[in-house]
Formats: C-alpha cells, structure tokens, sequence
C-alpha cells in the first residue's frame, strides 16, 4: 500500500516533468500502479487507516507524486449532493472546457507540498474529460463543481503544474474575475 514516505515533495524533478502516455491496453503491471493510487485515497479516508498509516488525506492522486513519470489519476470524492465520484483513469485530457472560472474557497493543498500556500486557485467551471479506465476501455466525463476542480488539480501534475502556479502573488484572494465560489 502507499504510504506518506512513497510520495515525493515538491523540489522533486518528476513533480515538474510532462508524465509518459500509458500504452493502451495496459499492462497488468500499470493496472496495479492505478489501483494503489486510489486505494490510497480510500486509505486516507478511513479514520482508523488514515490515523493507523500516518496518511494525509486527499480526494485524488495522481502517478507522478508516486515518483511514476506516466499519465494515469485516480479521484475519489463526494459533491456537495452527496453523490460519489470514484475513478482510476489511464491518459485523461480535458477534451472541452467552459469560458467560465471557479475556484475553492478554502483554497488548495497537495499531498506534495508540505506548506500552506494561501489563495484562490483558479480553474475552469466546467470541463469534459476523455480517458481510458481501468480496462482500458475509453470514458467521456462531464465534469462541474467541486469534482471538476479535483480533475483539473490532478491532470495539471501530469503536466508538472502544481496549484500555486495559478495563485496571484500579488492579491492571492483577488476574486478570479466572475468565476464561481465552490465551498
Ligand atoms: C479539497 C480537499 N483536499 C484534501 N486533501 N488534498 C488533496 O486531496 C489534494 C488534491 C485536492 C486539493 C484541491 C483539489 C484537489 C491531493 N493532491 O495533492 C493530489 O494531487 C482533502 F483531504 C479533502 N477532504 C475533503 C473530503 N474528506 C472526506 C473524508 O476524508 C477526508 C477528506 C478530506 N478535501
Ligand atoms: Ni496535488
């Protein structure tokens, strides 16, 4: 299982590098990497585990922050109604997006990034996301709120983005010009 010593912090080179394409169908071996990314998350959200483990908890991971420079994320999480998204995806891409912003509220944190970094984060409202699954058979997810925001945070590590590129140095919680407030 993955634990807080097998995710790498920030100054780490693999956390700036453009992640490789997982080559489709997947290995098995690639399979395992997926599923321990999100039983991961499932793990830090377990009281008992979470607090038996010393993990951090997190609502997504992605490959890179395992030190595995490939293109695979793994979510799991509720919306604000409650409904649950969990996904283990090889090669996502956001395939559309909307004009419009949001960003969290409370701002963002990475599992790799062992400081407060204060601000808004701003990202796109909506997005719709092409990827292979677990199996490797192809999905189309249309994204809003707070999942949307979870995707892009995650998608942005296989291109070595991490949150605080977008904060504005200036006036981190500057308004992000009509974007939408996600609680
Ligand atoms: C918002 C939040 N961020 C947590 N951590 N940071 C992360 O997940 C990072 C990714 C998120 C940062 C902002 C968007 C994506 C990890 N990232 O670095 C991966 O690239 C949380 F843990 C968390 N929740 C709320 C839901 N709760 C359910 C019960 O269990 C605890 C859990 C805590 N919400
Ligand atoms: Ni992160």
């Amino acid at each position: 299982m993955i634990t807080m010593k097998d995710i790498i912090r920030e100054g780490h080179p693999t956390l700036r590098q453009a992640a490789e394409e997982v080559a489709m169908p997947p290995s098995e071996e690639d399979k395992e990497i997926l599923k321990s990314l999100l039983e991961y998350i499932k793990n830090s959200q377990d009281p008992q585990i979470s607090q038996q483990y010393g993990l951090r908890g997190g609502v997504g991971l992605a490959a890179p922050q395992i030190n595995v420079p490939k293109r695979m994320i793994a979510v799991h999480t509720k919306d604000t109604n409650g409904d649950t998204y969990s996904y283990a995806l090889f090669n996502p891409k956001i395939a559309s997006h909307s004009v419009e912003k949001a960003y969290l509220t409370s701002g963002e944190g990475c599992l790799s990034v062992d400081r407060a970094v204060p601000g808004f984060v701003p990202r796109y409202a909506r997005i719709t996301v092409k990827a292979f699954d677990i199996e490797g058979k192809p999905v189309k997810l249309r994204l809003k709120g707070f999942p949307a925001i979870v995707f892009q945070h995650e998608i942005d590590h296989l291109n070595g983005i991490m949150f605080y590129d977008y904060i504005d140095e200036k006036d981190p919680f500057k308004e992000p010009e009509g974007a939408t407030p996600i609680e």
